[in-house]
């Protein structure tokens, strides 16, 4: 964030999330927020993409009291940061009350968190939020003492009689989707949930309403964007997956050794994948061995690597980058793609003169999956003076993509053929 950012806040900002509920609508014995997404639990997506933000000072998340021990060692596993876990209650705004009274109730605690101005109140099932969203909703809270996000409706709400028939319908246009982040004043929402009746804890739905109701805060409403949606169905749970793929696979670097060979080949398929990922809107980098701008390239979150073996049988240069990834540890939030490209110069292309290398690619394979990092060989019949090579080279570049894609565990250590 830049510092321009961070002194437009101009607020001390803090968030609860509420990941107390049992996700009965989903249907699965494991609750939603705990569901693994690419073997990573949903809500650590959720409290990653709050973490990252560097103007929230602290994280509140509200988790029932059997899955205390759960939240903990995702903490703990994934590196999170800023983060108190509370105890929930029956209900989400039962939930999101327990986690507002830690700020004034901790005081007597020997590491009190500091009272915020403005809280954030966003729901742990749904990680797709945006820094934009949370500028956004935050500094409309500031002016208005409560914001929170909105989407058109995607159906016309209708009201049924008691018979069952149609009573009347709202007119679409004229009413929105409440989504989450919503913000507020600190104490604002305190104060409201403090004011408000069992009834409205045991059967509410809405932040935003009890500001209304208890103290009179017109919340601001913000449009939002269609990633707000909250994983509710199973359904939900394979979409939110395929956006995090489609996400991971937008940045894709090529790297090679220095022999003449590989470096050509090599920037033949960064061409050839710059097409297809900018489709995409993602970016392709071509490196060649010992560039020193891999840091970089860590540091802007790219879970893609081709590495270029010069030659056939030898995974050399593979090893070594599994070894300067595993050094930067980017696996660890992430599985990790890395295709290890081996060059077969010679005429001879028959099937078996591949199957030497599988068994080693294999083994190397199986362990490194162990850190997190999804290996698979690829076989690209190279001469540089053959026509086909830009046949060769799309079909490695659509097989490389199709890897990336899928991310798929269990086709770690096969030898492709291009
Ligand atoms: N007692 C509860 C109930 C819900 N929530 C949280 O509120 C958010 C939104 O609620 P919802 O989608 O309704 O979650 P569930 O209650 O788990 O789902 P369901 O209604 O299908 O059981 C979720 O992050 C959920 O964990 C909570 O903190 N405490
Ligand atoms: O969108 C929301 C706030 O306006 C809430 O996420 C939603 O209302 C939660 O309700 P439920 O737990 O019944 O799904």
């Amino acid at each position: 964030m830049e510092p321009g950012k961070l002194r437009s806040v101009g607020a001390s900002v803090a968030a609860v999330l509420p990941a107390g509920g049992s996700g009965e609508r989903l249907g699965s014995a494991t609750p939603k927020q705990f569901c693994a997404l690419l073997g990573r639990p949903l809500i650590s997506y959720t409290v990653r993409a709050l973490e990252r933000i560097n103007w929230i000072s602290d994280i509140v998340v509200v988790v029932s009291l059997e899955n205390i021990e759960t939240m903990k060692s995702i903490i703990e596993k994934y590196g999170h940061k800023r983060i108190t876990v509370v105890e929930g209650g029956m209900t989400r705004h039962r939930s999101i009350f327990n986690g507002l009274k830690i700020f004034p109730e901790s005081k007597l605690s020997s590491c009190p968190l500091q009272k915020p101005e403005v809280v954030i109140i966003h729901d742990a099932v749904r990680p797709f939020v945006e820094e934009d969203i949370l500028l956004k909703v935050v500094l409309a809270a500031k002016e208005h003492g409560a914001a929170g996000a909105i989407r058109p409706l995607v159906s016309t709400v209708v009201a049924s009689s008691a018979d069952g028939s149609l009573n009347h319908s709202l007119e679409r246009a004229s009413y929105r989707a409440s989504e989450m982040p919503q913000a507020f004043v600190f104490d604002i929402i305190y104060q409201a949930y403090h004011q408000c009746s069992d009834y409205d804890l045991d059967y509410g739905t809405e932040c935003l309403h009890l500001a209304l109701k208890y103290c009179k805060t017109n919340a601001k409403l913000i449009e939002g964007s269609p990633d707000l949606w909250k994983v509710t169905y199973k359904r939900d749970l394979y979409a939110a997956e395929s956006i995090i793929k489609d996400n991971l696979s937008q940045q894709v670097c090529v790297t090679t050794d220095m022999k003449e060979d590989a470096v050509q080949l090599g920037f033949l398929l960064h061409e050839t994948l710059k097409n297809e990922v900018k489709q995409a809107k993602g970016k392709s980098v071509f490196l060649c061995k010992n560039d020193n701008r891999l840091q970089n390239i860590f540091l802007g979150q790219c879970y893609n690597f081709i590495c270029i073996n010069a030659k056939k049988s030898d995974i050399k240069e593979t090893q070594q980058l599994v070894d300067i990834l595993e050094n930067a540890r980017i696996s660890v939030l992430h599985p990790v793609v890395l295709i290890s490209v081996h060059l077969n110069v010679s005429e001879n292309m028959s099937f078996s003169s591949g199957m030497e290398e599988l068994a080693g690619i294999k083994e190397f394979a199986k362990e490194v999956k162990k850190k997190h990092i999804l290996v698979y060989g690829l076989l690209i019949h190279y001469n540089k003076d053959d026509p086909k090579l830009q046949e060769t080279i799309n079909s490695a570049a659509a097989i490389i993509s199709a890897l990336i894609k899928d991310r798929n565990p269990e086709l770690i250590g096969q030898l492709l053929v291009a």
